[in-house]
């Protein structure tokens, strides 16, 4: 026995800390490590010396054997075998303990398992080699425990003997044998064996000395204390920190080291046994031909069977052999030539157990605690490694992260493409109101004559209203220009009105466009309608001149007080021939000149015109990648009742807007826009008057019926007439009469509005502003349409209750509600009720199950908002009024599913919009016409992302 070198501590440290670090219970991955064998050579015993025996092995160096025979017939080949190491027969047991066995025997103070084979014949110092190792093994254990102090130790022995494939506990007096027994989780364990806790080295070496004393001894020929069994001691240590004792967190090494001593194989007819000796040999070979043939299998690998179950010693020695522990393999030989095969034999086994492969791992016992959180970690490593396989964890992060940042974005497209979707589809709705419109703009722009050239402007401001009609995203400076125009012309039409310098202004402008070559005036439609506006901007700038030059023209054109009061087209015309004469004067152009600059101008117009649909419509503007970068300057809710659909709305291509942003004496007000709506019939009056041609068939018809004496010559009026003032001055006064008659019949204006209606297929609505008897049975009626669409289409909850806050039966309503009604109604036409070819023609995405995933989204956000923005209290009156229990659960959701369900019941209905307007904090219906329909004329924020959710909500319908 000796102490264990200090170099050794220090590696056992290393060991033990790292058995520590890598705390990983049994079942993980171990060490992979092959068999360490080792071959002893005895020295000749007496009796072998005796008979003369030689020696004919020879260790020519510490790992290589080989046999040279001395016999003269059989001395040709030396046979050499290698092994991890070879003693001479004069190395002590010591020695070979220190360098066969010792660093696997104490792999077991780390927590791993070892094992110490002695393999041999009979005689050849199995047990005087394995007494020795034991011995060693413990001294140098307990020197290692005497060493870690700061490591409780509690080793635990236990022995038996294999006797006749009987299991024979070594430490009992009971002579019974044990049972062997599958543990799914240990293997095979022995049934009832004693294991004694050690209480120190002394009482190990009593415990051993007993075992001695119980095992089988039989004398043979060969050995006079021949071992006839195969002895097992097992000692097993377990060890874990002074400071976790008895901690959650502790853990706990556990490790058997197992000293086995085998039986020798011995040949009947030397051992010259018989009898019970001869029964013994039986067994021991038969359980070593066992043990041969699972090594023999092992070191082949490990493809197929492996028949550890064929003896009860591979049995219990399974996780020895190629399993979890690490093992040692003395092979004894005899020197002696008379034991020649079996040494052969012997080197035989020795050689294929130095190819069998062990994988030993640290075996440790946690705490029930510390095994669940350890046992937690373990899962969410290997679903990590399941999901990334062999990515390191800084990648995995990595991965992590861009996956969130994929969402996101995946979510922000999903949304964008939404909105996109939602307002083409309002849009193509509104295209079915307005179509009409732009047809007739088409037909009449190129219809339109050369003296009708100032009219034909005013066609294109007509159009701009009716853009703004249908465009309530339309900017307070559109709107500020249409209503001061209509206030304009208003004002000179009344009687003494100083001339429409306006008028001529406009003129000149047709003008100087006319001058323009071929090429530019076909220029982008953009450019023009540029001008337009500067003209239009030069109009309103010379609006606070006005009184200064009504002041002149009335003196210069004191002609026009012997006009007619009412300014007519043919008034216009006839009072300022001289003076637009003077103004074209000015331009250096004669009359052929001039009419060929109007021709240029229609084109413009038509131009302008073609621009529209069918061909190429405002639809086509707003599928124009430019105009879908344009920031909406109004809510979303806006867009999906109105939608632009002249390019010169946008606020980014037309500078002008932002200059009549500026025009004092803007109108600010909802009313004030609707008067410019209603009023586009005083726009539209002058334009009809004017310039019949550029009045579709209806309206004409229309102005006939009403007009019956007007001349049809009117509408052949050319430029040519000017030039023959006897057939302008007939003109003229037939024109006159017939001012003269439509202001005496008032119904100017009512042709007016009605063409201005009919043109954007408003008709009805334009019925309820001239009956307004009629009016609330149609609003009514209406309504109810409306909220039963808004049901169908599952329109937004939120947009519903503005729109219901904001119409209540105004009659200036009739224009929205019809363009709402129209657009509901093409939706549930073509996108709701199975039109498929239309929506695929038109790219539609939003379906019925998409618009009702809308809405269960934007009932979620309600309930989260009502959390925000209700008080309990206020909630639970909520819920008592609207019958939901109050111990039920989701009770918010609950509501908010109530609410706009009932669409025949109007009282519901109220109350369904007042709880929304609670809950999304729409005070009075000012902030809804705000928010909703962007009819404020204040600066908007042009950052989309800037809205609350609430505009969120009230796009997505
Ligand atoms: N290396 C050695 N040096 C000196 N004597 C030895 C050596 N090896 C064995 N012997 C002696 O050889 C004899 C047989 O040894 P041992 O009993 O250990 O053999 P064995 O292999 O265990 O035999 P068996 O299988 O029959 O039990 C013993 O008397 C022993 O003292």
């Amino acid at each position: 026995m000796g102490a264990v070198g200090a170099e050794e501590l220090v590696r056992w440290e290393k060991m033990e800390e790292a058995a520590e670090a890598a705390s990983a219970p049994a079942g993980g991955g171990g060490k992979v490590e092959k068999i360490f064998v080792s071959v002893r050579l005895r020295p000749l015993s007496e009796k072998e010396v005796a008979a003369n025996d030689s020696c004919d092995w020879e260790c020519i160096n510490d790992t290589t054997i080989i046999f040279r025979n001395s016999l003269p017939e059989r001395s040709m080949i030396p046979t050499a075998y290698t092994f991890d190491r070879v003693f001479r027969s004069d190395c002590t047991t010591k020695q070979v303990y220190e360098e066969g066995a010792k660093e696997i025997a104490l792999s077991v103070v780390s927590g791993i398992n070892s094992t110490i084979f002695a393999y041999g014949q009979t005689s050849s110092g199995k047990t005087y080699t394995m007494t020795g190792i034991t011995e060693y093994t413990a001294a140098d254990i307990y020197e290692y425990i005497h060493k870690h102090e700061e490591r409780a130790f509690v080793l635990k022995f236990s022995a038996i003997e294999i006797y006749n494939e009987a299991v024979k506990d070594l430490l009992s007096t009971d002579s019974g044998h044990l049972r062997l027994l599958d543990d799914p989780e240990k293997g095979t364990v022995i049934e009832k064996l004693t294991e004694e806790t050690l209480k120190d080295w002394n009482h190990l070496k009593a415990l051993i000395s007993v075992c001695e004393a119980q095992r089988k001894i039989g004398e043979t020929s060969l050995n006079e204390t021949s071992s006839r069994s195969h002895q097992i001691l097992r000692l097993t240590i377990e060890s874990s920190a002074q400071e976790f004792l008895g901690k959650d967190n502790s853990s706990t090494l556990v490790a058997s080291v197992n000293f086995v001593d085998l039986a020798g194989s011995e040949r009947a007819s030397q051992a010259l046994s018989a009898g019970a000796r001869l029964k013994e040999g039986c067994h021991i070979n038969r359980s070593l031909l066992t043990l041969g043939t699972v090594i023999r299998k092992l070191s082949k690998g490990r493809n197929g069977h492996v028949p550890y179950r064929d003896s009860k010693l591979t049995r219990i020695l399974q996780p020895s052999l190629g399993g979890n522990a690490r093992t040692a393999i003395i092979c004894t030989m005899s020197p002696a030539i008379s034991h020649i095969e079996q040494s052969k034999n012997t080197l035989l086994f020795a050689s294929c157990a130095k190819e069998v492969v062990t994988s030993a791992q640290v075996n440790v016992v946690m705490s029930d605690k510390a095994l669940v959180k350890h046992l937690q970690k373990e899962l969410a490593r290997l679903e990590t490694e399941l999901r990334y396989p062999g990515i390191s964890p800084s990648i995995e992060a990595l991965l992590r992260e861009k996956d969130a940042q994929i969402k996101k974005m995946e979510s922000e497209i999903q949304e964008l493409i939404q909105q996109r979707d939602v307002a083409q589809l309002r849009v193509d709705g509104l295209l079915q109101v307005v179509g009409k419109d732009h047809s007739s703009r088409q037909w009449e722009s190129s219809q339109t004559s050369s003296l009708n050239v100032p009219y034909a402007c005013e066609d294109l401001l007509s159009m701009t209203e009716r853009s703004d009609i249908a465009d309530c995203s339309l900017d307070s400076s559109s709107t500020k220009f249409l209503t001061s125009r209509s206030q304009h012309y208003l004002q000179t039409q009344k009687p003494g009105t100083p001339s429409p310098r306006h008028s001529i202004t406009k003129f000149e402008f047709i003008g100087l466009s006319g001058n323009q070559g071929e090429e530019e005036i076909d220029k982008s439609l953009d450019g023009d309608f540029e001008e337009i506006c500067k003209e239009v901007c030069c109009i309103e700038m010379n609006e606070a001149c006005r009184s200064e030059d009504s002041n002149s023209l009335l003196t210069e054109g004191s002609n026009s007080l012997e006009q007619p009061a009412t300014i007519s087209s043919e008034r216009i015309h006839g009072h300022h021939i001289p003076e637009r004469q003077m103004d074209l004067g000015s331009l250096g152009a004669d009359p052929v000149t001039l009419e060929q600059h109007l021709q240029n101008v229609r084109k413009t117009l038509v131009n302008f015109v073609k621009a529209y649909p069918d061909a190429s419509s405002p639809w086509s503007s707003w599928q124009d990648p430019s105009f879908r970068t344009l920031p909406f300057s109004r809510s979303r809710s806006c867009r999906s009742i109105l939608v632009s659909s002249s390019p010169w709305l946008q606020e980014d291509s037309t500078p002008p807007n932002l200059s009549l942003r500026e025009f004092p004496g803007r109108p600010d007000g909802f009313q004030k826009k609707l008067f410019a709506l209603n009023h586009g019939s005083e726009i539209r009056k002058l334009s009809v008057r004017g310039s019949q041609n550029s009045e579709d068939d209806t309206s004409f018809s229309g102005e006939k019926q009403l007009n019956p004496d007007v001349d049809p010559e009117i509408e052949t009026t050319r430029l040519d007439d000017y030039r023959e003032p006897n057939k302008m001055t007939q003109v003229h006064r037939k024109k006159q009469l017939i001012i003269d008659q439509e202001t005496e019949l008032n119904v100017v204006e009512d042709f007016g509005a009605e063409s201005t209606v009919k043109d954007v297929g408003l008709e009805s609505t334009m019925d309820s502003l001239q009956s307004p008897s009629r009016w609330p049975q149609e609003f009514e009626k209406k309504q109810q349409e409306i909220i039963e669409l808004w049901h169908d289409c599952n329109v937004s909850l939120v947009h519903r209750t503005y729109f219901y806050m904001l119409f209540k039966g105004d009659p200036t309503d009739s224009i929205y509600m019809e363009v709402e009604l129209r657009r509901l109604s093409f939706l549930r036409s073509n996108l709701f009720q199975g039109n498929v070819h239309k929506a695929a023609a038109l790219d539609q995405r939003t379906t019925s199950s998409q618009s009702l995933k809308l809405l269960r989204r934007e009932r979620d956000m309600l309930c989260r908002q009502m959390q925000k923005s209700l008080s309990a209290a206020e909630r639970e009156s909520l819920y008592i009024k609207w019958g939901i229990s109050l111990d039920s659960k989701q009770r918010r959701l609950q509501l908010v599913r109530h609410l706009w369900s009932k669409t025949k019941d109007l009282e519901h209905v109220r109350e369904s919009a007042s709880v929304i307007s609670r809950v999304i904090g729409l005070a009075e219906q000012g902030q809804a016409l705000k928010e909703m329909f962007g009819l404020t004329f204040s600066p908007q924020e042009s950052n989309r992302r800037t809205y609350s959710w609430k505009h969120g909500l009230s796009s997505r319908k």
